[in-house]
């Protein structure tokens, strides 16, 4: 299995690395909470751009973005807009969706760009290149809320986001009871052990699919979401907490 690179993180080796997700309205918001994270556990910050007031307005984004690159110094940086249709704060028409990512891309202050895989073959494909021409990797996910698809689901998904050329699948998925979650680590498995040639992402939300943030080096999912001030998806962990259960697993294995 090959690693993904980016700064000095080697994603696919080792421990989970943990992204911190920054949910904020406002500019000062946003950065205040980035110059906190010196102090705790990271391995990647996610920006959920979809949170920001002036996410319409590319320049009010790229201000963010550099400051947010000088508070952050050497730590990788996410840009996420999760859509309201995958459980994100806002609508975005597909080629806005475009736009954004490549521009935020093309700006160089970020590492990452999400791009959420049934956008539309031809748009995923736009901006999974276009990032790829500004020397920025992809993170393609997709989220179901409500449900956890079947095993074999999932992994078609993971399967086509690869297909397509992102560098790191990721799936997130809501249990519905135990079952779902062995589901979801069974397809982590399979996915990892007999088509994945690039680290994966996946998890199980809620409080029920817990475990699964916790065990990714063990079935194979190479990142996992920690909470610094406030979660962006049910079932995350705070992030101090989280890289001593990951540091724990490691250990033992
Ligand atoms: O896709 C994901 C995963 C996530 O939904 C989670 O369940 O931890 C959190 C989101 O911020 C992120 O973009």
């Amino acid at each position: 299995m090959n690693t993904v690179k980016i700064r000095d993180i080697e994603i696919g080796a080792g421990a989970p690395k943990i992204i911190v997700p920054i949910v904020g309205v406002t500019k000062e918001d946003i950065i205040e909470e980035a110059k906190t994270f010196d102090s705790i556990p990271i391995d990647v910050v996610e920006w959920r751009v979809d949170w920001f007031e002036g996410v319409f307005d590319f320049a009010k984004v790229e201000d963010v973005l550099k400051d947010l690159r000088e508070v952050l110094g050497s730590i990788p940086l996410l840009m996420t807009f999760r859509t309201s249709k995958e459980g994100g704060e806002k609508a975005i028409e597909p080629e806005a969706y475009a736009e954004l990512n490549i521009k935020a891309a093309q700006t160089g202050y970020v590492d990452l760009v999400d791009v959420e895989i049934f956008t539309g073959d031809d748009i995923v494909k736009k901006i999974i290149d276009g990032a790829h021409a500004a020397g920025v990797k992809v993170i393609a996910s997709n989220h179901d809320f409500f449900k956890t698809p079947a095993k074999a689901d999932i992994i078609y998904r993971l399967r086509k986001m690869q297909d397509m050329n992102a560098d790191i699948p990721k799936i997130a998925v809501m249990p519905q009871n135990k079952k779902d979650v062995l589901t979801l680590l069974a397809a982590t498995e399979e996915m990892t052990t007999n088509y994945a040639d690039r680290p994966i992402i996946t998890m199980s939300m809620a409080g029920t699919g817990v475990i699964s943030r916790l065990c990714g080096e063990v079935f194979g999912s190479s990142m996992t979401f920690g909470a610094a001030k406030k979660a962006s998806a049910p079932g995350q962990m705070g992030v101090n907490d989280l890289n001593t259960v990951l540091g724990l697993l490691h250990s033992a294995m």
